[in-house]
């Protein structure tokens, strides 16, 4: 940042009297200098530099909850400082009585801010920190601290001075997608690495020679032989590594990254002697962008086909399973976080898979776009005429928003998940050797669910980026988009990460069907709203308001809700009907939907039913055939009949 400050600064000198027309507006107006216009950057800069400077850069270490009441178990007296300390902190009121112990503590932090900004150790203390008894410790403090800065030092050295150690490895990745979790998104490096693209972009060039030799018109290009069309399908075929970087020397010269493939294909051809005549004819008539925007286009589309997809799949289809297996499970909703109308664990899975199954439909609906005339359809893309230079990329926003909407539904689904296993209904298959938290020894964390989330965010933020401004290009074109499409494998990748660590955690669940039931039984006010249903419908005066008195911050059971409909005036079949509602049978047609999942899944484009047609077969089977077992659901059955006969 200096550098580049300093050299806006040396701009800003050198060119000081050179007069430069201003244009407002992009309109001709009151004249400047040269000079005058960059120090004005350079100032700019400057100022955020030094804010950056100033930010203080905090830490942690030791809380009032966990590591406070550790120490007090055994050093009560350090513990009552630290105790003051906290309090002090709090109220913003340095000075005091109890001396340095305290202070020493606080002073960690200004030492981390200053050794990382490389000044002096300068305390912001309290004056108490100077009495005589204090200096003994404060000079032990400072030692530390010098040991500290000394170690840093090591360190930035290290960075600066010994670079070989840093050569790219899994450790020394700066993303990672390329490091940390390398294993989990490697299938999609053959398409989305600098490789994939020069891989892609060789395939292109071939096809485009090809084609051209089958155009009659263009005589220059000859029909090839069996043989020299197996040689070019060859280089595709077996194109290699060594290739690749065969194709990164060629660019080193060149500094085109397009151009160097051209040279690279037209070094590898010149053995074969029909095509060695017709050299010249490899990104005939293109720019660049014509090879490139179909290269972009062919990636993204293997990728998603060859990778996403599948994982995507098997995430919808373990979700599928989730919601058939525990279709039954009744369980208690939680709208607004408070106790509501029952449903079943198996229904609130099986309302994932599906709106997962909308949003992946809608992204193999995406058509897939290049420019370069009807030579695109044969590659399997969809061919768009009206472009600039550049194939406008408005397909490729369509598409990131398609995967940012499956991800939301993710990240819901995964937060959903946190909460359930916080609640303990369902319990995480263990593995010998794995810690839940390092310090307290009990935990299984949902830490899948959390990875999954996180990089949800991660992905989502990358998308989104990419489709705010992949379709802005100035005029006919700007290159911003060449760096930027660099970095579609970031978006897939978290997002692929992401899915996986959704299924890792999906996999070690277990249903705590026990915890759910409890749950259950202690909430027997959510019959409140079928009774005072039933109430409307005979004519009870004030049902809500009744059911409001009974329920509403109360404890209620079995037996004040047996009691309250005992005392009703309803006929007696209608309260013998009531009398049979548990919380846990009133769910509705929720087991039928999570049972009848996969016909609402859409896993193969649009071929299967929807959502919609599902709940209108359940009406028409529910008059078709009454004998339709709603298990656990039978009194809410026949509610339904009279309500629908009443209606
Ligand atoms: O066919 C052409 O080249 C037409 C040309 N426009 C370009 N179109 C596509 N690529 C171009 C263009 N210009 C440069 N480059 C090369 O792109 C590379 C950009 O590198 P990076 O920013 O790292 O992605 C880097 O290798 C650049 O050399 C034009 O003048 O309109």
């Amino acid at each position: 940042m200096d550098k580049l400050i300093k050299a806006l600064c040396t701009l800003a000198k050198d060119n000081a009297h050179v007069s430069m027309l201003s244009r407002t507006h992009g309109q001709p107006a009151s004249p400047t200098t040269l000079g005058k216009e960059m120090s004005v950057f350079a100032v700019r800069l400057s100022r955020e530099r030094q804010a950056i400077s100033q930010v203080e850069i905090m830490g942690k270490f030791a809380g009032a909850v966990g590591n406070y009441p550790q120490f007090c178990l055994f050093y009560a007296g350090y513990a009552k400082i630290w105790c003051s300390r906290t309090l002090r902190e709090t109220k913003g009121a340095y000075e005091g009585k109890d001396g340095f112990e305290w202070q020493q503590v606080h002073l960690y932090q200004p030492c981390v801010i200053n050794l990382i900004n490389k000044k002096t150790p300068s305390f912001r203390t309290p004056t108490s920190l100077y009495h005589h008894q204090q200096q003994q410790r404060f000079s032990n403090a400072c030692f530390q601290i010098s040991r500290r800065e000394s170690v840093l030092k090591k360190v930035v050295k290290m960075s600066k001075d010994d670079s070989r150690e840093y050569e790219l490895s899994s450790l020394t990745a700066l993303s990672p997608l390329d490091g940390r979790y390398w294993g989990k998104v490697k299938d999609l490096a053959p398409y989305m690495s600098e490789y994939g693209l020069i891989y892609f972009r060789v395939l292109v060039e071939i096809k485009w020679l090809l084609k051209l030799s089958q155009i009659p018109e263009v005589t220059e290009v000859p029909n090839f032989s069996e043989e020299a069309q197996s040689f070019l399908q060859g280089l595709i075929d077996g194109f290699s590594m060594d290739d690749a970087l065969e194709v990164k020397n060629i660019e080193k010269v060149t500094n085109h990254d397009v151009k160097a493939v051209e040279y690279f294909l037209k070094q590898k051809c010149q053995s074969q002697p029909e095509i060695a005549k017709v050299l010249e004819f490899f990104h005939f008539a293109c720019t660049s962008e014509d090879i490139n925007n179909l290269a972009h286009a062919l990636m993204l589309k293997e990728a998603i086909n060859n990778v996403m997809f599948p994982v995507m799949d098997k995430l919808i289809k373990a979700l599928c399973t989730l919601a058939k297996d525990n279709a039954h499970v009744s369980m208690l909703s939680r709208t607004h976080g408070q106790p509501a109308s029952p449903t079943t664990l198996g229904k609130e899975m099986s309302v994932f898979a599906v709106r997962l199954s909308r949003e992946r439909q809608a992204i193999s609906q995406v058509e897939i776009m290049g420019k370069f005339a009807e030579f695109v359809t044969s590659l399997g893309l969809s061919f768009n005429p009206y472009v600039t230079q550049i194939e406008t990329h408005d397909y490729m926003a369509t598409l990131f928003y398609a995967f940012i909407r499956f991800n939301n539904i993710l990240i819901d689904f995964d937060r959903d998940l946190w909460g359930y296993i916080s609640l303990a209904y369902f319990k995480q298959i263990t593995k010998a050797g794995e810690i839940g938290s390092s310090t307290m020894p009990h935990k299984v964390n949902p830490i899948d669910f959390e990875n999954s989330e996180g990089n949800l965010g991660k992905a989502n933020e990358d998308l989104s980026f990419l489709s705010m401004k992949l379709p802005i290009s100035r005029w006919q074109r700007d290159l911003t988009d060449s760096t930027v499409l660099r970095n579609m494998g970031g978006g897939l990748g978290h997002s692929l990460l992401a899915y996986k660590s959704a299924l890792q955690g999906i996999g070690k669940l277990q249903v705590n069907e026990a915890r759910l039931s409890d749950d259950l039984n202690h909430a027997w006010e959510v019959l409140a709203e079928p009774i005072q249903t039933v109430m409307r419908r005979y004519g009870v005066p004030e049902p809500y308001e009744k059911l409001k008195e009974l329920t509403r911050g109360k404890t209620v059971n079995n037996e004040s809700i047996r009691e309250f409909i005992l005392g009703l005036e309803l006929p007696e079949e209608a309260k013998a009907n009531l009398l049979k509602l548990t919380p846990h049978s009133y769910v509705g047609a929720a087991v039928e939907l999570a049972r009848n999942v996969d016909a609402a899944v859409n896993l193969v484009n649009g071929k299967k039913e929807m959502i919609g047609s599902v709940s209108f077969r359940f009406v028409v089977s529910f008059k078709c055939d009454p004998s339709v077992t709603w298990k656990g659901s039978a009194v809410f059955r026949s509610l339904l009949l009279e309500l629908v006969i009443a209606n």
